[in-house]
């Protein structure tokens, strides 16, 4: 520990046993937070100290900055007293966090971390960082118009998914992928551990969820056109990103390899499902009425025949990971689901886990503009439809590269039911009011 004396942020613990919780990044949320004990805080520069946090039974990093006083933009972040000072998340302080891809370019080692540039990236210095302005599952910070580092806020110890897998696709010429440029190290229980993760910002991005929740704005605006009637129709970008996730299972399945997964594994993969269900339906007892067709759906796969394929995938895939630049469409984030254990987030997967994600993510951007008003029949047939078209344009997209997912319907289904029975949870814990969106699509599944 480097800690100058005024910035034992130890003290702080108290503090941050309130303030945690209320961050969108904090996991466990909805469980009491009983110990929270600072195990590293190392001195980045003057007033920035690097923290990982135990809290529970995770670990989270944390930028924390002291000042004398803070100013009023970052009083919504402050944390505690600290030395005569106040601290907060100085990850959300461009004055502060602006240094740190210079310290990549050095290939510094400061405050017990290893800061690099990956090979033969020249990182260009001096830029200015700002907040991406959306909190996720962690924060990122944009500099200049060059790069994005992504600050792992429950960094896991041993290799990393989202590392790993963009170099492996970087490695095979992938052009879906966002380049990567820098890493940074620490360690966390004995084992190297990537803390955080810089890549080419893709400044003429626009995200999948924006681009395409316009699209059924645009459908509805409209008195009673259909979908493929108006001039925001979504489904020729449906079919491109279809194709562009297909290409990436293709580059990854040949960078690392695919294996048929034999009755053992498959029997545990629909365990796994029902084991899932089982923790949800705890926590959600509204999903009691739907569990005996969701059983069914899992147990169902049991019979399939023929083997089924597993291969690295992209793990958590949905419209908010996914960028249309002017080039194409680009994933990002293959960190896999923020809520899953990291032993299984490393397992290899059906790549129709991906595709069902997505396919969820079309009924998502459809209902979430009708849900909770006033019921509108005619707008809710008509979003409805604006899923189905884009569903199965993304589907058609994805057979241009790849097999046509919807020839492995069983398959589809199960997985489909099970993300939604994920997102059940997702938004019990984190958006109460869109509970009702993958519950909705679980009574709907026939
Ligand atoms: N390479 C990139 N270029 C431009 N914007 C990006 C890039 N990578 C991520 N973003 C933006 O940052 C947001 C958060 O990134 P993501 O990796 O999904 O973080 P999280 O793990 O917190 O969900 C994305 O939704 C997207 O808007
Ligand atoms: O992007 P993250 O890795 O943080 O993913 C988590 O948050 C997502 C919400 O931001 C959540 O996605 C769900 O909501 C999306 C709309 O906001 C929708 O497009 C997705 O289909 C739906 O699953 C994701 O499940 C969660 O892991």
């Amino acid at each position: 520990m480097t800690d100058r004396p005024g910035h034992d942020v130890a003290d702080l613990a108290e503090d941050l046993r309130a303030w945690l919780p209320a961050q969108r990044w904090f996991a466990a949320k909805g469980q009491e937070l009983t110990g929270v004990r600072v195990v590293r805080a190392a001195e980045l520069s003057e007033d920035l100290v690097h923290v990982l946090v135990a809290a529970g039974d995770e670990v989270y990093q944390l930028l924390v900055g002291v000042r004398a006083e803070l100013p009023d933009h970052l009083a919504p972040v402050a944390i505690g007293p600290l030395g005569g000072g106040t601290a907060y998340d100085a990850a959300l302080d461009p004055d502060l966090v602006s240094g740190l891809v210079d310290l990549m370019a050095k290939g510094a080692e400061v405050g017990g971390l290893s800061w690099r540039a990956e090979p033969g990236v020249e990182l260009v210095t001096g830029l200015r960082a700002r907040p991406v302005g959306v909190e996720q599952s962690n924060t990122s910070l944009v500099y200049g118009s060059q790069y994005i580092l992504k600050l792992f806020r429950r960094p896991v110890p041993g290799p990393n998914r989202d590392v790993q897998l963009h170099r492996a696709l970087h490695a095979a010429g992938s052009k879906q992928i966002a380049t990567p440029v820098g890493t940074v190290t620490g360690e966390l229980d004995g084992q190297p551990t990537v803390l955080g993760f810089a890549q080419r910002f893709l400044g003429d991005a626009a995200e999948g969820w924006a681009t395409a929740t316009a699209s059924v704005r645009d459908l509805l605006a409209e008195g009673d056109l259909h979908a493929r009637e108006v001039g925001g129709d979504f489904a020729g970008e449906a079919s491109r990103l279809g194709a562009a996730v297909a290409q990436v299972h293709a580059d990854l399945a040949a960078a690392l390899g695919t294996e048929v997964v034999d009755a053992a594994k498959l029997a545990g993969a629909v365990d796994a499902m029902h084991a899932r269900l089982d923790e949800v339906l705890g926590e959600v007892p509204a999903l009691a009425e739907h569990e005996a067709k969701v059983r069914a759906a899992f147990d169902a796969v049991r019979g399939v025949e023929g083997g089924i394929s597993v291969q690295h995938v992209h793990g958590d895939l949905h419209l908010g990971q996914v960028l249309r630049t002017t080039a194409g469409w680009v994933l990002i984030d293959f960190e896999g689901e923020p809520a899953a254990a990291a032993a299984e987030r490393e397992l290899t997967r059906s790549p129709l886990r991906d595709v069902a994600g997505m396919l969820r993510s079309f009924d998502y951007a459809a209902l979430h503009l009708v849900a909770g008003g006033e019921p509108d029949h005619q707008k809710a047939t008509r979003a409805a439809e604006w899923a189905d078209r884009n569903r199965a344009a993304f589907c058609d997209g994805y057979a241009t590269v790849g097999p046509d997912p919807r020839a492995h319907a069983v398959l589809l289904r199960a997985f489909e039911l099970d993300k939604a029975v994920y997102e059940v949870r997702y938004e019990h814990r984190n958006r109460p009011d869109w509970v009702a969106i993958p519950l909705a699509a679980i009574k709907r599944a026939e």
